[in-house]
């Protein structure tokens, strides 16, 4: 067996992971397709994760805001660790565990999606929001490393991977959102085509993007 240096061992240990991901990349096409309806109907990606996933998971809310790859209109994604004055705040006055919690209960609506990102699975907070959104109506996707773990116990589908190291499971998270993303857009696409076919004079991305305001009703 070749003994690499600890930086080259990490690219082989990331290829080992990536190879085993292949088997459940079906579950981010299913979740690029789903949020398309989700997000398409009106309705919000709440985001959240604690470190190095809190950055993967505003990865993935500025793609929908913003954009993947080509030009649409922007969807309704946040990223709830995003919000410092909020996480401060609650974390001073409720604690640490309520941070994404609270916001689940204050921005989530039936029928939207709360995607967790944690390497581990086990992370208070985390835990904390899952319960807050399935107590709302939201949907819960976890993220996460190595099953089992409790967060993947607490969400209604996650996708798991297994991999040794945290930083791996972190890249893997990555090819995940974007293959999410590619999903999204694809679905988005295919409802274009299908309005244009069809004969309606906007399709149902654009359809989506222009009734959103009017569909979201806030409480
Ligand atoms: O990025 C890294 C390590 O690669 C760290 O910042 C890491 O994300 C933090 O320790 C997190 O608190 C770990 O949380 P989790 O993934 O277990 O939910
Ligand atoms: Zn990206």
């Amino acid at each position: 067996m070749t003994v690499h240096p600890p930086v080259v061992g990490h690219c082989d240990e990331l290829q080992v992971a990536l190879g085993a991901f292949r088997a459940s990349a079906h579950v981010t096409q299913r979740w690029g397709d789903r949020l398309a309806a989700v997000l398409g109907g009106g309705g919000r990606l709440l985001a959240a994760g604690n470190g190095g996933s809190a950055a993967q998971a505003q990865h993935l809310t500025a793609e929908l805001v913003g954009r993947y790859r080509d030009d649409r209109p922007p969807f309704s994604a946040i990223a709830l660790h995003a919000d410092t004055s909020s996480t401060t705040a609650i974390a001073n006055d409720y604690g640490v565990d309520e941070v994404f919690a609270r916001q689940v209960r204050a921005h989530g609506r039936k029928g939207d999606v709360l995607m967790l990102l944690s390497t581990s699975g086990a992370s208070a907070n985390l835990l904390s929001a899952a319960d807050a959104a399935r107590a709302a109506g939201v949907r819960v996707w976890a993220l996460t490393g190595r099953a089992p773990n409790p967060l993947m116990a607490g969400s209604d589908e996650s996708l798991c991977v297994e991999a040794p190291s945290t930083a791996t499971v972190q890249e893997i998270h990555l090819v995940a959102v974007h293959m999410i993303c590619a999903a999204f857009d694809a679905a988005l696409e295919r409802g274009e085509r299908g309005g244009r076919a069809a004969g309606s004079a906007a399709g149902a991305g654009r359809a989506a993007g222009a009734g959103r305001a009017a569909q979201r009703k806030r409480r």
